[in-house]
């Protein structure tokens, strides 16, 4: 039977005769005419938290799916994560060929307000692929639902540096698990996109000392690499150079069945969501000797900034930490892999469904 959480999910999930979601609104909005899938996957933590996606796809179903897809992904990020919170996503539909000036894009974000707020609380959004703090400010005249506006309409910004800080614990963490020891200077890392969080990163591990081949389809990401002395690719073949660590930092589906079998580095680590293209990707990994560290755990960090900085009383500190503590996570997913004899994708599944399994217990 096809997991839930298959990153490599078709269209046919949406035949079968069951629904793993609690709640799928499929709107169309009344200013923008545009469809909105809202997918509210679980709420046994909590209430769901996850981002709002706007994208083209091929027809209005596939952007449902890749709502549903996506929102089975928060349940698992956010349970790993030991977040109070469910799994719920997003998405807004723009048909390709179709581009969104301002008004046509406030109308959006203004019926995706209205969208979540019909939800009452069970979903609450921010941010994601193709959205800004700025677009959450305009949900927000729709619904309190909403988290991430920005810093100067009383919101809690974006959360890229978080998520960065969450991947270069994991990297740590990582380099430790397959090189003996944490140390950055002097390993070889190759960055596959530089944009928020990738950029950062980038900064960082330069800071530290990595040696960096990094890669970008936008070429006017070249100037980071020239500003922190990293070794610019053009891209596409960026995962056949010889590497300490691969760090897919782009779009989704980076790891396919060729690009795995064509890698050459110790482990593959980085924020890219839904990694894997088909799900079994992680055996093919675990059978080349790569360490693969599960995207849900490593890129945590900006929904833990997201959920606790928009607690009263939230402290920096105590954010940070707990963004920090992705390392000591991603340890125990890897020692728990290597104890059961299975891929670190399922050591991670296992963690997240055991916390789901708990608050049912509790609740019974
Ligand atoms: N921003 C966050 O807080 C956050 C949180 C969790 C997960 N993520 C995930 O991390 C990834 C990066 O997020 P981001 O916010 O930095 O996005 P971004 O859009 O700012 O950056 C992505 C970068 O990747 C580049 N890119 C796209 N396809 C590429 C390819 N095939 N090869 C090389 N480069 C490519 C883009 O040009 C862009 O510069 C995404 O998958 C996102 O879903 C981000």
């Amino acid at each position: 039977m096809t997991s839930p959480f298959d990153s490599g999910a078709s269209l046919d999930a949406l035949h079968s005769p069951t629904i793993d979601h609690e709640t799928v609104l499929v709107t169309r909005g009344i200013r923008s005419g545009l469809t909105i899938s809202v997918a509210v996957h679980s709420t046994k933590l909590g209430p769901a938290l996850g981002g709002a996606r706007i994208w083209n796809y091929g027809s209005w179903l596939e952007a449902v799916e890749d709502s549903l897809r996506l929102s089975a992904g928060m349940t698992l990020k956010n349970a790993a994560a030991g977040l109070a919170r469910g799994g719920g996503k997003s998405v807004i539909f723009v048909p390709h060929g179709t581009t969104l000036d301002n008004t046509a894009r406030r109308d959006a974000m203004l019926d995706l307000g209205d969208a979540v707020e019909s939800l009452g609380g069970s979903y609450q959004t921010a941010e994601d692929v193709g959205t800004s703090a700025n677009d959450m400010a305009i949900v927000s005249e729709r619904t309190r639902h909403v988290s991430g506006l920005p810093a100067d309409r009383g919101g809690v910004g974006e959360p890229s540096d978080a998520t960065a800080a969450g991947v270069y614990s994991a990297v740590l963490a990582t380099l430790d698990t397959v090189l003996g020891n944490p140390l950055v200077r002097g390993r070889h890392v190759t960055i596959s996109g530089l944009g928020q969080v990738g950029g950062r990163l980038a900064r960082r591990l330069a800071a530290a000392g990595a040696s960096l081949i990094v890669t970008d389809v936008n070429p006017a990401r070249r100037a980071l690499a020239e500003e922190i002395g990293a070794s610019w690719i053009e891209p596409g073949d960026e995962h056949l150079f010889e590497t300490d660590l691969f760090v897919p930092c782009g779009v989704g589906g980076a790891l396919t069945r060729e690009i795995i079998a064509e890698l050459r580095c110790r482990a593959v680590v980085g924020a890219a969501n839904n990694q894997l293209a088909e799900h079994d990707g992680a055996e093919q990994l675990a059978e080349r000797g790569i360490l693969w560290a599960p995207d849900f755990i490593v890129n945590a960090g900006g929904v833990i900034y997201l959920d606790m900085a928009s607690r009263p009383g939230a402290d920096l500190d105590s954010i940070l930490a707990r963004v920090d503590g992705i390392g000591e996570t991603l340890r125990s997913v890897y020692r728990s892999a290597a104890e059961q004899g299975t891929t670190t994708l399922a050591a991670a599944e296992k963690l997240a469904m055991d916390r789901l399994e708990g608050a049912t217990l509790r609740a019974a």
